[in-house]
């Protein structure tokens, strides 16, 4: 289990997070959700040793994150941040690979898991394109199949993956797609997600637990039935909203208007 606790991160004296105490747990699909820069990446950067934290803690099975070594945590877990630099021109799948770096597989191992995840995400397409050439959408595929195959790989027992904006470019059947294969893995594999979403319907659809950011404080933590009130997701976002029972899906759709 992650455990966060205290932690506050201020640049030129501006607090970006504001005490915060989380705590993030396998076999559990979390959700981060909140208005615009109240601090959801930050926070994701933060717990991933992408930012130097200014005060308080963070750890891992009552380990502080900075005792890891950069392999430790690459078994352990894999993150998906929002924007992604690859200098060279690279195939897509060679992207994807990169996913791998942590293990020695041979040849039929490295094999399997590619085609296991290029069959998942329908990549066949892609899989052979220069990297720099594909759209928002497709790269949006490719560094998602790169963090799933370097979880997938995993040996451990405990594993995390943190998503940040994972439904970024994605057309509407992609943004299910890749929630439906997170939270697959979370079932099958135990995985703990951490995830920042802005659409709060698939949230609502996919969370076990969600944590409402503002102004860079958590405002609400618990089971998602619990946070996702009209008055808390007003409080939050200023917008109003609505569950409403589909006959058709059989389920409630979390609606929302200005
Ligand atoms: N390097 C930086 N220098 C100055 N301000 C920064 C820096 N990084 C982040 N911030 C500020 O910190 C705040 C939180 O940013 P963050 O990216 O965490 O927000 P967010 O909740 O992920 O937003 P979004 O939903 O727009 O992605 C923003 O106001 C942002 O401008």
């Amino acid at each position: 289990m992650y455990k966060i606790k205290n932690l506050n991160f201020s640049i030129q004296k501006r607090d970006i997070l504001n005490d915060i105490n989380l705590e993030i747990k396998t076999d559990t699909f979390l959700s981060i959700v909140g208005p615009n820069g109240c601090g959801k990446s930050t926070l994701i950067k933060s717990i991933n040793r992408n930012l130097d934290i200014q005060s308080g803690t963070i750890t891992l099975n009552d380990k502080n994150i900075e005792d890891f070594s950069d392999k430790e945590l690459a078994l352990k877990r894999s993150v998906l941040n929002q924007a992604f630099f690859f200098p060279y021109n690279f195939k897509a799948i060679e992207i994807v690979e990169m996913g791998l770096y942590a293990y020695e597989l041979n040849t039929k191992e490295k094999k399997e898991i590619l085609e296991y995840i290029v069959s998942k995400l329908n990549l066949e397409p892609l899989k052979d394109k220069n990297y720099s050439n594909l759209s928002g959408g497709e790269k949006q595929k490719i560094q998602f199949a790169r963090v799933i195959v370097q979880l997938y790989a995993s040996r451990e027992k405990e594993k995390y993956l943190f998503l940040d904006e994972p439904t970024l470019n994605l057309d509407i059947f992609y943004q299910y797609k890749i929630l439906d294969l997170t939270k697959e893995l979370q079932k099958d594999l135990k995985i703990g997600v951490c995830a920042v979403l802005h659409d709060i319907n698939q949230a609502y659809l996919y969370s076990d637990e969600i944590v409402m950011m503002k102004d860079g404080e958590i405002k609400y933590f618990g089971k998602t039935d619990d946070i996702l009130t009209y008055e808390n997701i007003y409080d939050v976002f200023k917008v109003e909203s609505e569950f409403v029972y589909s006959k058709k899906l059989q389920r409630n759709i979390l609606i929302t208007t200005i």
